[in-house]
C-alpha cells in the first residue's frame, strides 16, 4: 500500500530525515518508536506532503505521490492526526467534524453520523467548543475529524501525549475496532510503549532521521532490548 524509499527531508539547510525506507501492507498497523527530536513528526509531515522532501520517493497504492501536496494526498486516502491534535478550539465538536468533511473527496454528510457511531463519547459533546474538551476528548475529536475524509491510511502522531490513562485505553479500543471493521492502515508514531505494543503488528525504530531496526512488539516489554534499539531507556 505504501512504499517509502530513501526519503530525505530538511528544515532549511538542516537535514532531518536522512534516508528513511520501509513498506506498509494494506490494513497493517505499523508503530514507529523513537525519542524526542529523532524525526518522527518530520516523517509524518513528509508522508502527508506538508513538508517537501529533498530526495527519495513515496508510493501510495502504486502511485508516486512524492511531489503531491497534502490536499491531493488526502483525496487519495491519506489522513494525518497531527501531534498536539490541532483541533479548532473556538468551533464546536460538530463544526470540527464538518471541517474534516470539507476536505473529503465527496462531501457526504452521512459520513459524520457514520464516524460518530465509533465515538460515543463525542456524541454527548457535539455542541461543546473544541477548546473546552479535555486533552483525551480532543484527541478523539482529532481522530474522528481525520476519519471524516475516509482515509485508507491514517498517520497518527503521538496521540497519547498529555492524556489520562483511562482515555488512552478508550483510544486503543477505538483504533482496534477501526482496524477490524474498516481495514484502515495506520502508521503510529509514539513514545508510549504500552500503547504501541497494544496496537502495532510491527515496530520500527528511528534514530537521527533513519530507521535503525525492527522490534517484535512483544519484545517491547524488555527495556534493555528497547534501549539498544532506540539509543536510550524509554518510559
Ligand atoms: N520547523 C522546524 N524548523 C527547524 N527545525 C525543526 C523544525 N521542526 C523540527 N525541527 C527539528 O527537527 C528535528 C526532528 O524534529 P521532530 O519534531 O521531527 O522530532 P520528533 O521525533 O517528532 O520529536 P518529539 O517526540 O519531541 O515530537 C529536531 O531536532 C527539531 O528540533
Amino acid at each position: 500500500m505504501l512504499v517509502v524509499k530513501n526519503l530525505h527531508a530538511a528544515y532549511g539547510r538542516i537535514p532531518i530525515l536522512t534516508g528513511v525506507s520501509f513498506a506498509l501492507e494494506p490494513g497493517e498497523y505499523l508503530g514507529i518508536l523513537g525519542h524526542n527530536g529523532m524525526g518522527k513528526t518530520t516523517l509524518m509531515r513528509a508522508l502527508m506532503g506538508s513538508l517537501p522532501t529533498t530526495a527519495g520517493s513515496v508510493t501510495f497504492d502504486n502511485r508516486d505521490v512524492t511531489r503531491l501536496a497534502a490536499h491531493a494526498r488526502s483525496r487519495l486516502g491519506i489522513g494525518l492526526v497531527p501531534q498536539g491534535r490541532e483541533i479548532f478550539p473556538s468551533l464546536t465538536v460538530m463544526e470540527n467534524l464538518r471541517m474534516g468533511l470539507a476536505s473529503a473527496k465527496r462531501e457526504d454528510p452521512a459520513v459524520i453520523d457514520d464516524v460518530l457511531s465509533e465515538f460515543p463519547r463525542l456524541v454527548r459533546l457535539l455542541d461543546r467548543r473544541g477548546g473546552a474538551l479535555s486533552g483525551g476528548e480532543q484527541q478523539l475529536l482529532a481522530l474522528a475529524r481525520c476519519l471524516c475524509t475516509r482515509p485508507r491510511l491514517v498517520l497518527l502522531d503521538e496521540p497519547t501525549e498529555g492524556i489520562q490513562p483511562s482515555i488512552i485505553e478508550e483510544i486503543i479500543e477505538t483504533l482496534l475496532r477501526l482496524k477490524h471493521k474498516h481495514s484502515i492502515a495506520m502508521i503510529l508514531v509514539e513514545q508510549n510503549l504500552d500503547f504501541i505494543t497494544s496496537l502495532s503488528q510491527r515496530v520500527l525504530t528511528i534514530q537521527k532521521g533513519r530507521i535503525t531496526g525492527e522490534i517484535n512488539p512483544n519484545d517491547l516489554k524488555d527495556s534493555e532490548a528497547v534501549a539498544s534499539y532506540v539509543g536510550m531507556t524509554m518510559s
